[in-house]
């Protein structure tokens, strides 16, 4: 993995990095992967993000937590160039990223899933994975048209395919349909996934949702370790005990802006943070029925697409050569009314 290795905590051990960081919006941190200055979004008349000033500390889980409607998603999907911003510019390792397209920011080695999992249901679990693998060597025109270096490179793809899908425990689904899988095993497939592309950081919008207990420990485990590998993580999730559980650092949003910033248990005890939760857009932690409602939902886009004319393994085929053509570790559907 193409982790680096500064600021790594010892095993399980949070980083200790945000010791003197200032609790508040905004705050700089000791070795930043990811700053964003002046970050705006509007639909018509609606501000969804005005983020002045964010800065992600490197090799940390970090939450975006805040209530429904809070901009947390739209300012991933800026973020990760699946949405353009009205204003704003961020770096990512030093780099000037804000304005690239999805494929590119996929490359330069920050990758993201998404809130309703986009596995392609008709491929099998397997070819999900090496479709993750869009920002491979092999995609090189000239490498392309030498059949051992491509056939070289094809091996390497599925034995990285293979090793990632037994590191999450999905190995003896490897033949299976996606669209076979439950809610659970498909948040799993999508993190394995992201993971094909080598990043440093995996930016998670809802990994836990529609998520049942026991692959829900497994995912956490799964988001620590990365952590401790090295790689960087930023997620969104309204599920605060898991919040307080797995992140070491939380970032809290409403109303498009950032209003805290902090260690979990400090923000959530916060008197801004509790009036935003409190405010217009009440969000009680989410209930076991929301997120079997969201996982119907889920199961019920999938069944539409399994048994619908229109959809077939052609298209799923076109799709995947797509998206493997733009070298992105995720699906690169830009539909700025639908980029969840
Ligand atoms: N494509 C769009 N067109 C119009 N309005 C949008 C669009 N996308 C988001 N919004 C609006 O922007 C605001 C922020 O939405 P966003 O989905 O980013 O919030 P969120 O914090 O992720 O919420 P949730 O936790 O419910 O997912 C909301 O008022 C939403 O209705």
């Amino acid at each position: 993995m193409a982790a680096d290795t500064r600021s790594v905590p010892a095993s399980g051990a949070r980083p200790d990095v945000f010791g003197d960081v200032p609790r508040r919006p905004g705050a700089p941190k000791a070795d930043a992967i990811l700053v964003a200055d002046h970050v705006t979004r509007r639909f018509g008349g609606l501000t969804a993000v005005d983020v002045d000033h964010l800065e992600v500390q490197r090799g940390a889980i970090t939450a975006l937590i805040g209530p429904n409607g809070a901009g947390k998603t739209t300012l991933f999907n800026l973020l990760t160039g699946f949405d353009r911003a009205d204003h704003g510019t961020w770096t990512f390792q030093g780099r000037r990223i804000s304005g690239l397209p999805a494929y590119r920011v996929a490359r330069s080695g920050m990758v993201r899933t998404f809130q309703l999992t986009r596995t392609l249901p008709r491929l099998s679990v397997l070819d999900n994975m090496r479709l993750g693998a869009g920002q491979q060597r092999g995609e090189n025109a000239w490498r392309a048209l030498v059949p051992g270096i491509w056939r070289s490179q094809e091996n390497e793809v599925t034995e990285r395919a293979e090793q990632l899908l037994r590191r999450f425990n999905l190995d003896r689904l490897r033949d299976d349909l996606a669209g076979t899988l439950s809610g659970g095993q498909r948040k799993l497939l999508e993190l394995a996934r992201s993971l094909m592309a080598e990043p440093t950081m995996v930016m998670l919008d809802e990994p836990m949702a529609g998520v049942n207990p026991a692959l829900t420990q497994s995912l956490l485990e799964h988001v620590k370790q990365l952590r401790d590998e090295g790689l960087t993580v930023l997620f969104v999730e309204h599920d605060m005990d898991m919040v307080r559980d797995v992140s070491d650092w939380a970032v809290v949003m409403a109303e498009g802006h950032l209003v805290a910033e902090g260690p979990p248990a400090d923000v959530m005890a916060d008197p801004a943070v509790i009036d935003a939760y409190l405010g217009g857009h009440h969000d009680a932690p989410r209930t076991e029925a929301d997120e079997q409602a969201q996982l119907a939902e889920a199961e019920s886009e999938i069944e539409t697409e399994l048994s619908g004319p229109a959809h077939d393994d052609e298209a799923d085929r076109d799709h995947e050569a797509e998206g493997a053509d733009d070298g992105a570790a995720v699906t690169t559907d830009h539909d700025e009314e639908g980029t969840r």
